[in-house]
């Protein structure tokens, strides 16, 4: 999933001047705090083109610094260029003259954060995803109609899609449903890492690849109610479960340049565009077959409340039209993989550094389940405070998604300047999560500051957002948290992971992951 930031990208080639950082720094550096305010006086803001920001070039904008060839930069310096433009513009930065789309507008400034996300009204504008956008409704208009989902839709089509699907995705009851089956799926995954590990305990440098397909079963599991059988031994090449790792992987790899490059296939249909829309289009094959058969069970099950259908049974006992749960499906599959996948990526790298981190949670876990065999349940999950807090400190610190965003609906005033309808707001996340300002001791990793703050510790709630905020927050969120929770109970009830190579840096491919190897050792307690 590409929450904005995207084209944010541009690289900096130029450094302005300390005297051109933004007006909320500079009032905040002089008084300690920040004055202005969204709903300041229109009138007495100061004008946009005052904002400052990189200079773009004439004819390529700001684009050209990422073009292949004479662009210096790379996607992947994302996250740098956003703690970049931070150190050299202050905490409202403007970037301007973009192909093919509007400025970008980066707030490191969380009270002004909270001040947007708070008054963004009821069908908040959520920057993303060109290319998904221009798939649905241009390329397949005749397959996604007047309700075209959640992913890249917005306005009443949006807010009516998501009202229609939201309660059964969001209530803990159906996502408590999915412990058992999330577990049989992490059982699965831990036989599958007893296969591929070598003799001396270390797993396969292709590791994430691993992950990559646990998340697939799991989103299979839960958006199709079906086990794909990723998990497989030696899977023909032409199987379907093969082909579905195929697609996922293919679109995990090149949708960021599809989306963070110049955006040529917006006006010519480039090889790696084909592609894109033959993928998007097997995605909906494999949906559609697998809700039909979900569809037919559902006509001879005797169900005697709500509560004993699972998710997409939910949908399809509701829905006139199964191109809802179609859809859905759909949705939660192109933003279920990546996401998760790179989260525990990052999860279990930081775990696997951080021995005595992970020994609390061992500890915790060992309490929690005296007998690792015995199957979890909610009580089992919601007594793994430790654990939840660790996962939630390597979202502080190295946030999945490194941002996320709203194209504003009217003109607002941000930090004291006139910002206009229109102008995308990114808010760096994996910045301001990291800012002494709003985080006491930020530079320290730190899982205990989530679980009681009485040492009148700052944490400032909108400086770590990692599944954003408000009406259009993460529909997912509760199936990440429990598919990350499963994951962690049975791997580390039950072994002691380790990494003994180069230490690895983090990078922007579509997410923020380690880059490299995670060739982790994994003993048997
Ligand atoms: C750790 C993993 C994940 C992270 C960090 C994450 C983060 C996010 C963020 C930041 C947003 C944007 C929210 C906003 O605009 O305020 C989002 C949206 C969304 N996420 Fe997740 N997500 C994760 C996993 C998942 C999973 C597993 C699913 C599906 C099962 C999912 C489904 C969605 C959907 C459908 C949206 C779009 C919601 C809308 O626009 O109405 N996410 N996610």
């Amino acid at each position: 999933m590409v929450l904005l930031i995207q084209s944010a990208t541009s690289r900096l080639g130029h450094r302005l001047s300390r005297s051109c950082r933004s007006l909320c720094s500079e009032t905040l550096n002089a008084t300690g705090h920040v004055t202005s305010s969204i709903s300041g006086d229109l009138d007495r803001a100061q004008s946009y083109d005052l904002v400052p920001g990189p200079k773009p070039i004439p004819i390529l904008g700001n684009t050209w610094r990422l073009l292949p060839v004479i662009g210096q930069y790379q996607i992947s310096d994302v996250a740098k260029i956003s703690q970049m433009f931070y150190d050299e513009y202050g905490k409202i930065v403007r970037l301007t003259g973009l192909i093919g789309r509007p400025d970008l507008l980066f707030v490191y400034d969380a009270d002004e954060i909270e001040k947007i996300y708070r008054q963004e009204g009821p069908t908040p504008f959520r920057p993303s995803m060109p290319c998904l956008v221009h798939y649905k409704s241009e390329v397949r208009k005749d397959f996604f109609g007047k309700l075209p989902g959640v992913v890249g839709v917005h306005g009443e089509p949006w807010r009516e899609f998501r009202t229609r699907v939201q309660k059964p995705v969001l209530q803990p009851q159906t996502v408590r449903k999915y412990i058992g089956p999330i577990e049989v799926v992490t059982d699965d995954f831990i036989q599958r890492i007893e296969k591929i590990k070598r003799d001396d305990c270390e797993l396969p440098a292709d590791f994430d690849n691993e992950i990559h397909k646990w998340a697939l079963e799991c989103i299979g599991r839960v958006a199709l109610d079906v086990r794909l059988g990723c998990l497989g031994d030696k899977l023909p090449l032409d199987s379907e479960p093969q082909k579905i790792i195929d697609a996922a992987k293919y679109a995990l790899r090149n949708v960021a340049v599809l989306e963070l490059k110049a955006p040529f296939w917006r006006y010519i249909p480039t090889p790696l565009w084909t592609r894109y829309v033959k993928n998007m289009n097997y995605f909906i094959e494999i949906c559609m077959k697998h809700i039909d058969v979900a569809m037919e069970r559902l006509k001879t099950k005797k169900a005697l409340s709500e509560l004993d259908l699972s998710l997409i049974e939910r949908i399809l006992a509701k829905e006139s039209d199964p191109k809802m749960a179609y859809i859905l499906a759909l949705d939660l599959i192109l933003v279920g993989i990546d996401t998760i996948s790179m989260a525990v990526c990052s999860i279990l790298y930081q775990l696997a550094i951080r021995p005595e981190e992970q020994e609390k949670i061992y500890q915790e876990l060992k309490m929690i389940l005296p007998d690792p065999t015995v199957s979890l349940t909610t009580k089992h999950l919601d007594q793994a405070v430790y654990t939840k807090a660790f996962v939630r400190e390597v979202f502080r610190v190295y946030s999945t998604v490194i941002g996320n965003g709203r194209t504003l609906q009217h003109d607002t005033v941000i930090c004291g300047y006139k910002i206009p309808k229109g102008v995308q707001v990114v808010f760096p996340t994996l910045v301001t999560g990291n800012m002494e300002e709003y985080v006491t001791d930020s530079k320290t990793f730190k899982p205990s500051r989530w679980i009681k703050n009485d040492n009148n510790e700052k944490l400032h709630p909108f400086a770590s957002l990692p599944y954003g905020y408000g009406a259009r927050m993460c529909l997912g969120r509760r199936f990440a948290d429990l598919e990350i929770q499963v994951l962690l109970a049975k791997l580390i009830r039950s072994y002691k992971l380790e990494y003994h190579h180069q230490p690895l840096k983090y990078k922007v491919t579509f997410m923020y992951a380690p880059d490299g190897e995670l060739k982790f050792k994994l003993t048997k307690r």
